[in-house]
């Protein structure tokens, strides 16, 4: 693989479990250096992509690359260059936290250094404590620093700040940008839209085992899921609501209609997650009809 191949090339992946199509015909790239999020609801088939692309999972169909590589025959090489956080958590166990970091770097040819590692992740009260002595976020913790002890050039993230209070989670942040400063690639999968927008260049929206987006997060949804949503009452007590590009024009129409201040006014910006929902919801309606017909 040359430097300017992408890091992951997925083409019509398929995964069948039984009848389910748990993955339907995806396809995707992930550029060197890049972060991407795999956003998408409960069951939408964002696991089943990445344990394929770890080479944990076969798949039923489809071409897949990772690292010039083919997950399905990845070797010990291979894996050494990945970094993996599942979305279970470690196994509590008896070793303390430093212990089992240390046993994990020593599967790697080029390991980041354990203590700073611990202090990265922010469990250097607990270095010496157990696993089965950690609160569930700690643990979450501690999954993440097994994932990037390998100093690795791609970084999988299945749902890595689940559990976490918000500034566990702003601090994992600080990791992650940290890591993408030194050019690790990383895919990302978190049901936190805040999380995808703070953290990733691109994310793709799958849902149903299908890709049905895929852009910069500026992008997804479309410029038309942006525009600002101007709210009020009129002078009658009715709702209204209008989108515009030029909300203070509208709210001034209105003032001068009305001749005062708009009841209940407000002007609303889309936020990601506004429009991932609508975006979800837009074909979760034709899909589920079509299940029930089908
Ligand atoms: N081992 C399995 N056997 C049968 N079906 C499975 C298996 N693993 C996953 N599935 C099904 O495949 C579909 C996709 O599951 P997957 O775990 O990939 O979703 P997900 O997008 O990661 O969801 P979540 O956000 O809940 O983690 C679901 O309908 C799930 O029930």
């Amino acid at each position: 693989m040359t430097e300017t191949d992408p890091a992951v090339r997925v083409r019509d992946l398929r995964k069948e479990y039984g009848p389910l199509s748990a993955v339907d015909g995806v396809s995707f790239d992930i550029e060197r250096g890049e972060t991407f999020a795999l956003l998408g609801p409960n069951g939408a088939g964002k696991s089943t992509t990445i344990e394929i692309l770890e080479g944990y999972r076969h798949r039923t169909g489809g071409d897949v690359s990772v690292l010039g590589t083919d997950p399905a025959r990845g070797g010990r090489d291979w894996k050494a260059k990945l970094g993996i956080v599942l979305q279970s958590t470690a196994e509590a166990g008896v070793m303390t936290v430093a212990e089992q970091l240390r046993h994990f770097a020593g599967f790697y040819p080029n390991p980041r250094d354990v203590d700073e590692v611990i202090a990265a992740v922010g469990l250097e009260a607990k270095a010496k404590t157990r696993l089965s002595k950690l609160s569930g976020g700690q643990r979450r913790r501690v999954d993440v620093a097994l994932g990037i002890i390998g100093r690795p050039e791609l970084l999988f993230l299945d749902e890595p700040t689940t559990g976490f209070d918000p500034e566990a989670r702003r601090e994992f942040w600080t990791l992650i940008r940290l890591l993408k400063s030194e050019g690790t690639t990383i895919l990302l999968t978190t049901h936190y839209l805040d999380e995808a927008a703070q953290l990733s260049d691109r994310a793709g929206v799958i849902a149903g085992g299908r890709l049905i987006d895929i852009g910069s997060i500026d992008e997804i949804g479309g410029q038309e899921a942006r525009i600002p949503i101007v709210r009020w009452r009129d002078v009658a007590g009715a709702r209204h609501e209008q989108r515009t590009d030029e909300p203070g024009l509208l709210v001034a129409s209105i003032v001068r209609e009305i001749g005062r201040e708009p009841d209940d006014l407000e002007i609303v910006r889309p936020s990601l997650e506004d429009i991932y929902l609508d975006l979800v919801a837009s074909v979760a309606a034709p899909s589920s009809v079509s299940e029930v017909t089908a």
